[in-house]
């Protein structure tokens, strides 16, 4: 179901019925049995062509069009809503929301006083009635005006919607319904378990386990809520309450009763006084999308006066007083082509899901992670199979699940390796990721080419070609045995001259008087990075200090916790025959300025000009910082005595803004940062600039 199936555009009365036919089918699956088979953005655009044509044509409107109906007009139910539960209008842009809020304030005769911004929640809504503190009745929104009693498959299973409120109160608190990334991988998990097909993803999940009687298996959601209205048996004054309280005043109310509300969803204040108060807010929401654990595909704007809300009043599908600011689908769905089997350089057997490419949040993705063959066989993936995919931020692209429900029956298994795909040899599988039993001799020139890159031991005019050559002569094993390379050696190699040796041996001598977060930033420890690699460096002083740690040592560098510690004293246990030779070779083993733990420190470090402060960089650095990757920039600022961090918030202390800083210095400005250009900067770290 790739957008070249469905028209984006309508020009007949055949097309139009077509495209009728197609959104009602796509709705149907989506709301009523969660089995997704069309992408967001797919059906919106259908959904818009429709109302295209429609527009042009308002005689010829089919009644089972999906334009201005709660849900596409598919979903249904039973039990009749105190007050309509409604759909949301979008917005896309900053623009379009400030036309939007002019345009409410217009009707209204006056300007807003407050907006409450909360994420928009990627789940199902519910209303939940509660009689005298108890739970006593779930319902879905349905077609708005009815829905389903959910009751048995939902109370006590919702985390955030209490059996018993904190006062024995009678109301209606509605909100979202969803599945955290954990509970969603939980509920496929236990579902697959059962015999049944993976879902789709944690929104088609939520709906489907919440309307599917007598499963054979568990599911534990979780709710956010986001408004309250009075039921009959409500008390004059809670009813008094729920009619003057502004939005934010309301979720207060509901956190006293002890229900979980939006305000939770993520830290930072719901209210904000001005418009750009809240598109600032719509920024930080995007910058937090990927990490908050769940999915949000937009942002909703209200106003946040009860007396507002009164007097705009509502549409027949959607309030007048809020809006849904939308954020680009994180999720899409394509075609798995095929799955690659890679070992990495610390032999790491990892698969890899090759997909008709696809454009996720701007950006085209071909490949997506399957964590390991555990997860392949867990998801049940299949070759050819359609597949949701999922990226957010910077994180890795991963496929979420294959969708059963559009097989063709043309797909076929995935190959599982039974041997190391690279050299023929066992395969560990005593871990969740598999490993080469010859661990990272299977890919020495990776770890190699790892350790002599630019932001390790950055060994100038040794390429990868150069490696491969050393490898294959068996003159290297590993890039300790770099540093004891002659002479005779280097010029024996392949169109390697007197210039060029001295050049690499001039290049290895320099290497060897790196500071010691580079040298083990070049061993490539598991668990570690290039800004790890930094803190330890640092926390310890010296290599010998970093090889006596045990796990409990190793915890006190800052973002070390129990799970990474183990992995890391192992893996120093496995490369202690490089680090010998790296000693015996003369390689430098300490970190400049780095006091051990238990001493004290000789110069005084509030000295430093960026002494305690949080800097983040942003754009591309010009004048004495051009050549510095974001790594050396880092290290700078970390030379300088400051804390390199990659995000903007409240505690940054300073932003150096480069040539086409974007997102972050908007932010940054909003938020009051000190902002400084790279020249500037460059000048304040003076002292600093050669390493
Ligand atoms: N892929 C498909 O086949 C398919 C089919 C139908 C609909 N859809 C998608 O569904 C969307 C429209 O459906 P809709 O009407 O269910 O939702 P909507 O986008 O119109 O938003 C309304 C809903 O937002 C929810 N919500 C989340 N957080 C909220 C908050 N803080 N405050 C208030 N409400 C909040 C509520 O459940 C409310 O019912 C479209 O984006 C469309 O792409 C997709
Ligand atoms: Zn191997």
């Amino acid at each position: 179901m790739s957008s070249t199936t469905t028209p984006s555009t309508v020009t007949s009365p055949g097309e139009y019925a077509a495209a009728v036919e197609a959104a009602r089918t796509a709705a149907a699956a989506y709301y009523a049995d969660g089995t997704q088979a069309m992408d967001d953005d797919v059906y919106d655009a259908l959904v818009r062509a429709i109302a295209a044509w429609e527009d042009a044509h308002p005689d010829e409107v089919l009644p089972d069009s999906p334009t201005g109906k709660v849900a596409g007009g598919t979903a249904t139910g039973d039990v009749p809503h105190t007050r309509p539960m409604l759909s949301l209008d979008n917005v896309f842009n900053a623009e379009q929301l400030t036309a939007w809020a002019a345009g409410l304030e217009r009707r209204l005769g006056r300007p807003v006083e407050a907006w409450a911004v909360e994420t928009k929640l990627d789940g199902l809504a519910i209303a939940a009635r509660y009689q005298a503190g108890r739970l006593v009745q779930l319902i879905t929104r349905g077609n708005g005006t009815e829905g389903e009693d959910v009751t048995a498959q939902g109370a006590g299973h919702i985390l955030g919607l209490p059996e018993r409120l904190a006062r024995p109160e009678t109301l209606e608190v509605r909100g979202e319904v969803l599945l955290t990334r954990e509970q969603y991988e939980a509920a496929t998990t236990a579902r697959v378990h059962a015999g049944g097909d993976p879902f789709s993803n944690p929104r088609s999940a939520a709906a489907g386990s919440m309307r599917t009687k007598n499963r054979p298996y568990e599911v534990e959601w979780t709710f956010f809520g986001y408004s309250a209205l009075p039921l009959d048996a409500t008390s004059p004054s809670l009813a008094a309450d729920l009619a003057a309280l502004p939005h934010s005043g309301l979720l207060d109310l509901l956190t006293d009763l002890g229900v979980q509300t939006s305000a939770a969803a993520l830290a930072g204040a719901i209210r904000y006084d001005t418009l750009d108060g809240v598109l600032a807010r719509i920024e930080e929401i995007g910058d937090a999308r990927a990490g908050l654990g769940f999915g949000i595909d937009g942002i909703v704007i209200k106003t946040d006066p009860a007396l507002d809300q009164e007097q705009a009043g509502f549409s027949s599908r959607a309030p007048r007083w809020a809006i849904a600011y939308k954020l680009p689908a994180d999720t899409k769905i394509t075609k798995l082509l095929a799955v690659e089997w890679e070992v990495g350089r610390t032999g790491i057997i990892a698969p890899r899901a090759v997909l008709e490419p696809v454009e996720i949040g701007g950006v085209i993705v071909t490949y997506a992670t399957l964590h390991n063959a555990a997860d392949i066989t867990r998801k049940g993936l299949l070759i050819g199979d359609q597949v949701t995919v999922y990226r957010a931020g910077d994180v890795i692209p991963a496929i979420e699940a294959p969708l059963v429900a559009v097989r063709t029956g043309a797909e076929t298994p995935i190959a599982i390796p039974e041997v190391c795909p690279r050299c023929g040899s066992d395969i560990d599988r005593t871990q969740e990721r598999w490993r080469c039993t010859l661990g990272r001799a299977c890919n020495a020139v990776a770890s190699i080419d790892y350790a002599v890159s630019r932001d390790a031991l950055d060994i100038e005019g040794l390429g990868h070609t150069r490696i491969v050559q050393l490898v294959d002569a068996g003159l290297i094993e590993d890039f300790a045995d770099l540093f004891t390379l002659t002479r005779e050696q280097i010029l024996g190699l392949d169109r390697m001259g007197d210039i060029s040796t001295d050049n690499l041996l001039a290049a290895l001598e320099t290497a060897k008087q790196q500071p010691l977060a580079r040298v083990l930033t070049a061993l490539g420890v598991r668990g570690t990075g290039r800004s790890m690699s930094r803190r330890i460096a640092k926390h310890f002083a010296t290599m010998d200090n970093i090889r006596t740690a045990d796990t409990e040592a190793l915890q006190h560098v800052d973002g070390l916790g129990p799970e990474k510690t183990p992995v890391i004293v192992d893996e120093l246990k496995d490369l202690a025959p490089v680090i010998d030779k790296l000693v015996a070779a003369g390689v430098n083993m300490t970190e400049p300025g780095a006091v051990p733990p238990g001493q004290e420190p000789a110069g005084d470090a509030s000295d430093l000009p960026l002494a305690g402060k949080s800097v983040v960089v942003t754009g591309s650095m010009t004048g004495p910082l051009a050549d510095l990757t974001r790594n050396e920039m880092n290290e700078l600022i970390e030379r300088a005595g400051g804390k390199a961090s990659g995000s903007v918030s409240a505690k940054t202390a300073l932003l150096v803004a480069g040539d086409k800083a974007g997102s972050k210095l908007a932010k940054a400005e909003s938020l009051g940062v000190p902002v400084m250009g790279p020249d500037e900067f460059a000048d304040l770290v003076t002292a600093f600039l050669s390493s």
